[in-house]
């Protein structure tokens, strides 16, 4: 924090161009109005009069709400002067821990520029109340925080409890809108011991100790040892319940009513009141793959191996024109739109007001950003600097892409070009997995809970893997992708196998991929299929299935067979030959790697390399239809009763199974 450094006070005849010394820090007075775009620009001068642009980056400002407003005084770290496009200077502040606002009376704020405050012109509590809640209607929240601290300055010379009370939890409330949540606990607990102080009956009880109360507000626990349930007002305890689950609560158990919280989630209405349960799994080394999450004990094929209630889910669309934001390139200067810059903005602006959570974000996986600084890590919570550029590196190797419900995703509608329902959302448990092309859990989401699930039995002691895009059929470019992403090579079994194929074998497989895809696009557009065009995708299917390497793969995914069977199970469906479908249905499920067994009425996976999947489901949907068209109903229902467990997997909850069996 700025006031524990020993800084020394510069102006700004002294500063230097591009080059920042750590030792200085900078006192300013704007004289403008801001300007706001993606940064805020304002006038400053100094206390010796001379004047400069100051450029403040990656704050939470809005045109209505601005952070900085004329008049404010400022205190800035490291200050110096960076070069502009148009060849003019600035002093840019980057990281919003390198700039303070200081009150007016603050005492480093020199004689000339202590101003007597709004407070002398007479208001007293009820009317900075009044004005706050009228510049919170006006989402102007900033500006409705500093009337209800006038109120309560004023009350610190007029005491009145019940005032005081009020205008503590008016202020707890704006700082949760301004995702403020260490101040919003910090006045939720002075209102409430303020109430416990003014009622006879709790003068005793721990309830009038504010610190006890932040204490329990930052615990995560589900208990309720102060009885704020029964003793305290209802508008204080939702709100306590509100900091609650925006600061996280963790549950022991994975009880959770998924319908119900898939019910309330929409486009709208992403953020759910769901606690976390992660204490099933523990973060540790691996061998080779830095830290990943672990099994502690054992889960079966769909349960639930985490659920967690999301950091930062902004809620923009990735591909919405109105929600474009631009991300600015310090190292260029330029700026371009990018889909991951309100997340970027949400981040910073979360861990600059709440230090109880930047321990937990800035332990996360930066690519050897900090070290590379020498940033380091913090020793408690305080410490952590809160480093724009370190925060943009974790972002962006540790955020999801997620739709409103992953149950849209299989709406027939649904198409991943051109539907705009996805963002970009993070969660700190859930960074903690590694990839594998052959994992053991998928990942769904619903609204802001992320839902982990086993795709097959885990041990306990076992790496959770999921796959952060599902692979690409050349080995190639599926190690560029997470190259370029992840900066990782993946050394699951389908890698290493793959990788083993010569180059030649492997550019035969693509092509023959290849010209199959060409064909079956061909034929899509040729009106009703027929059986000749079928049989002729069968055999060139045939050609790829016979691939000399085809061994290697005996329990593993041969993902180049999976569009074509794909195709040719449909098409046999369409052309109703039921015996065809059965037999694609079953070589579909077995290139994922999901290998089944028929003898009489038993059907079974005998073989599963965790690659559960929305085409396995169907798959298996269309087993059961053809079972059922041959007069076999109980090999029908099995394959019913794998469909509904992989359709829980793949969305998370049951809803919407029945509609989509029915497709
Ligand atoms: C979301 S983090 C996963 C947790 C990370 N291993 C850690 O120590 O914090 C993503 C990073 O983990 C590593 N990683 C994930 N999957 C991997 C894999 N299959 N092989 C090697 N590294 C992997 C990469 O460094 C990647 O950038």
């Amino acid at each position: 924090m700025l006031y524990d450094l020993i800084l020394i006070q510069v102006h700004l005849g002294d500063l230097r161009i591009d080059s920042r010394d750590p030792s200085t820090l900078i006192l300013v007075k704007s004289i403008t109005p801001p300007y706001i775009y993606s940064s805020t620009i304002i006038i400053v001068e100094d206390e010796a009069g001379d004047v400069a642009r100051l450029t403040v980056c990656n704050l939470e400002h809005t045109m209505i709400d601005p952070l900085i407003s004329e008049g404010d005084i400022l205190a800035i770290k490291q200050p110096c002067w960076s070069r502009l496009l148009d060849g003019g200077y600035h002093i840019r502040v980057d990281h919003p821990s390198d700039l303070v606002q200081l009150q007016p009376n603050d005492d480093l704020v020199n004689e000339g520029w202590r101003i007597s405050e709004d407070m002398e012109l007479g208001k007293d509590a009820t009317e900075w109340k009044k004005e706050g809640d009228m510049m919170f209607l006006k989402k102007r929240f900033r500006k409705a925080l500093k009337c209800y601290d006038h109120g309560l300055r004023y009350l610190s010379t007029h005491p009145s409890s019940a005032s005081s009370i009020d205008l503590y939890r008016k202020k707890c409330g704006v700082n949760i809108v301004l995702l403020r949540l260490d101040a919003a606990a910090e006045d939720l607990s002075l209102a409430i011991s303020l109430y416990a102080l003014s009622n006879p009956s709790l003068t005793t009880s721990p309830l009038v100790n504010p610190s006890i109360i932040e204490s329990w507000l930052h615990s995560h626990s589900t208990s309720d040892p102060l009885n704020i349930s029964a003793l305290v007002s209802h508008p204080l305890r939702s709100l306590a319940a509100r900091i609650k689950f925006d600061l996280g609560i963790f549950q022991t158990t994975a009880t959770y009513n998924l319908p119900l919280i898939s019910s309330y989630v929409g486009p709208l209405t992403l953020h759910v009141d769901a606690a976390t349960y992660i204490s099933d799994t523990e973060v540790r080394k691996t061998a080779l793959h830095g830290r990943g999450l672990f099994a502690k004990r054992a889960f079966q094929t769909g349960e639930l191996i985490c659920v967690e209630k999301g950091f930062v889910l902004p809620g923009y669309f990735i591909n919405d024109r109105s929600s474009d934001c631009l991300l600015y390139n310090l190292g260029n200067g330029t700026a371009a739109p990018r889909p991951g810059a309100l997340l970027f903005k949400e981040l910073v602006q979360k861990l600059k007001w709440n230090r109880s959570l930047r321990r937990e974000f800035f332990e996360l996986d930066d690519g050897g950003y900090g070290d590379e600084q020498g940033v380091g890590n913090g020793e408690g919570d305080e410490d952590w600097m809160v480093d724009v550029f370190r925060i943009e590196r974790i972002r962006t190797l540790n955020c999801f892409s997620v739709p409103t419900r992953s149950l849209d995703l299989l709406s027939p509608t649904y198409n991943p070009h051109s539907n705009p329902e996805m963002r970009n959302g993070f969660w700190i448990h859930a960074s903690y997995i590694n990839h594998s092309c052959l994992p053991n859990s998928v990942r769904t989401f619903i609204g802001d809970v992320h839902i982990l699930r086993a795709t097959k039995p885990i041990a306990p002691g076992e790496e959770i893997t999921h796959q952060y895009i599902s692979p690409d059929i050349d080995i190639m470019e599926r190690q560029e992708k997470f190259k370029v992403t992840w900066g990782f090579e993946c050394d699951c079994r389908l890698c290493e196998i793959d990788g083993g194929i010569g180059e030649e074998v492997r550019r035969q497989r693509v092509l023959l991929f290849e010209e199959l895809k060409a064909a079956v696009m061909k034929l899509g557009g040729q009106g009703p299929l027929t059986i000749t065009a079928v049989k002729k995708i069968a055999r060139m299917t045939g050609r790829l299935e016979a691939d000399g390497e085809k061994d290697l793969y005996a329990t593993l995914p041969r993902l180049a067979l999976v569009h074509p069977t794909l195709f040719l199970t449909e098409a046999w469906r369409g052309v109703k030959n039921v015996d065809k479908m059965i037999e694609s249905s079953r070589k579909l499920l077995r290139n994922f790697g999901l290998l089944t067994v028929v003898e009489g009425d038993r059907f079974e996976v005998s073989s599963n390399a965790g690659l559960v999947n929305v085409e396995a489901v169907r798959a298996l949907k269309y087993l059961a239809e053809g079972y059922t068209a041959k007069g076999q109903p109980t090999l029908a229902e099995k394959c019913r009763e794998i469909a509904r467990l992989w359709f829980l997997v793949i969305t998370g909850a049951e809803v919407g199974m029945e509609e989509f069996m029915k497709q």
